[in-house]
């Protein structure tokens, strides 16, 4: 039986077909081959997400869908939006743990999901309406990828489809949603797994296949497949125990978490909400990666030729999480912090966040700061793709663009060369990026020692013991090996 008549109500109108194409093994020709999520068509005006009830849908599939809509058509961020939906319809417990499973897991998932919807539909992903196509991805997640039975994730992913306002597009849905259910999950991924193992590394894991690229640059495609997949765990929560305020050991008995394998003021949590817990509201203790605690530490213990006056400088500092530790540093030091952010909002989040602490916000831009040359450690925490993070926004891997990093590389080695001209002779510059792309990192270090004349210091030391750091002076950090995120950083003197 085709799906089209197993659909119970699609019916093709024109000889090329309206909706789903039987699961042939074979693809439509006019379907875009490229691995990644689709554009889908614009969203009529009104056709958001519902809010009121839907009819056959469960709370935790609503909350689900409510915020899929807003990240796809608002640009929303789901991890911030998912939980005011799950709020708005007061899940907790299971129910929300549910929900988070398939909304993450959906985001994560999207360029994989669109290759299946292409598999078993004769339209153009851009063709399909994004209030039908989201309920697909979901729908098809949960069929995959989740334990759910397939019959509730078709149901409800039909529902979700008529209550968008697309009534008449429920049977396409169903066609499509009943292709898939009639295949295992494993022979899907194999039938679609692309050719070329970096493509099928990318495609395991869920991510554009130019991420795996620019990963496996720095890693080698034996490690690759462990190192994409820890983009897909959940991070344990790292926190700051600011420095002369609160110790990490002091932090872990207070929050019941435990103190940090490497960062010396770091304590992991498993989870929860650390807004919630005291010393985090009372700000003795700060929400922050390991990677980017080490970071600042090592601003502030990099050996500088002759005295250290005390005059310390973060050039990118936005939003401030480690300007304020460095500011707390430069308390016990005697030192003082200047800070530098372009961006209006972000300054003033600096300024909160460094309230207190001997910090000066500049609202500048950092190759242009106007600032007096003779600094003895200066910070360049730049502007960067963010592809060190992938782990903390579900849908951020199928944002970025590979277009971006030019530009961002330009940006990146005219502040670096800014902070060069800022620090005094002897004094250190120390050049940190979220990203492991060597076109940020390694390329712009190497071109500030060529064009130049910098020199670059070993910095494996100032972050010991941390092991496997890479080949290099600089230090690469990874989540699957570090827990980290993959933070970069190279120590240099002006020349
Ligand atoms: C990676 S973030 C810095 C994070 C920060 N150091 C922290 O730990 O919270 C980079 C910052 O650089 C800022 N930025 C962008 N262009 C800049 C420029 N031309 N000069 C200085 N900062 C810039 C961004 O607004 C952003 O706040």
């Amino acid at each position: 039986m085709s799906p089209t008549a197993s659909s119970g109500g699609f019916r093709s109108r024109s000889k090329k077909g309206r909706a789903a194409s039987a699961h042939r093994g074979q693809r439509p020709q006019d379907a875009h081959r490229q691995h990644g999520p689709g554009r889908a068509r614009t969203s009529r005006p009104g056709r958001g997400a519902p809010t009121r009830d839907i009819r056959g849908v469960d709370k935790p599939r609503q909350a689900a869908y409510a915020t899929l809509r807003k990240v796809t058509d608002d640009a929303a961020y789901g991890n911030l939006t998912l939980p005011h939906e799950l709020r708005a319809r007061n899940l907790s417990g299971r129910d929300a743990a549910f929900a988070t499973e398939i909304t993450y897991g959906t985001l994560r998932h999207l360029g994989v999901l669109d290759e299946v919807v292409r598999a078993c539909s004769n339209r153009l992903l851009e063709n399909i309406a994004p209030e039908v196509l989201d309920a697909l991805r979901l729908g098809i997640y949960q069929v995959l990828f989740t334990r759910v039975e397939p019959h509730a994730a078709v149901d409800t992913t039909v529902n979700l489809v008529g209550a968008s306002g697309e009534q008449k597009l429920k049977g396409f849905a169903n066609a499509i949603m009943r292709t898939v259910t009639r295949t295992p999950k494993k022979t899907w991924l194999e039938k679609l797994t692309p050719a070329g193992e970096m493509a099928a590394i990318a495609f395991r894991t869920a991510h554009p296949k130019w991420i795996a690229d620019s990963f496996s640059r720095v890693i080698g495609i034996g490690e690759l497949e462990v190192a994409l997949a820890a983009d897909s765990e959940r991070p344990l929560v790292h926190l700051a125990a600011l420095p002369g305020e609160i110790t990490a050991e002091e932090l872990a008995l207070a929050t019941g978490g435990r103190t940090a394998r490497y960062s010396p003021y770091g304590v992991y949590l498993d989870g929860g909400d650390p807004a919630r817990l005291e010393p985090v509201k009372s700000g003795l203790a700060r929400v922050q990666d390991e990677g980017s605690q080490l970071i600042a530490r090592a601003l502030v213990e990099a050996p500088v030729e002759g005295e250290d006056a005390g005059r310390w400088l973060d050039l990118c500092a936005g939003p401030g999480g480690k300007a304020a530790f460095i500011g707390a540093l430069a308390r016990m030091e005697q030192a003082h912090l200047d800070a530098v952010e372009p961006a209006a909002h972000r300054a003033k989040l600096v300024e909160t966040a460094c309230a207190g602490l001997p910090v000066t916000v500049h609202r500048a831009d950092g190759r242009a700061s106007g600032l007096e040359a003779g600094f003895d450690r200066v910070l360049v925490d730049a502007p960067c793709s963010g592809l060190g993070a992938l782990r903390r926004r579900p849908e951020a891997r199928w944002r970025k663009q590979e277009a971006d990093i030019p530009g961002l590389a330009s940006l990146q080695f005219e502040l670096l060369k800014a902070a060069l001209e800022l620090v005094r002779p002897g004094g250190v510059v120390v050049y940190s990026t979220c990203s492991p792309d060597v076109r940020e990192t390694r390329q712009v270090v190497e071109r500030a020692v060529r064009e130049l004349a910098a020199t670059e210091e070993d910095a494996h030391g100032l972050v010991a013991p941390m092991p496997d750091l890479g080949h290099e002076k600089s230090v690469q950090m990874w989540p699957h090996r570090h827990g980290t995120d993959a933070m970069f950083f190279a120590v240099l003197r002006r020349g």
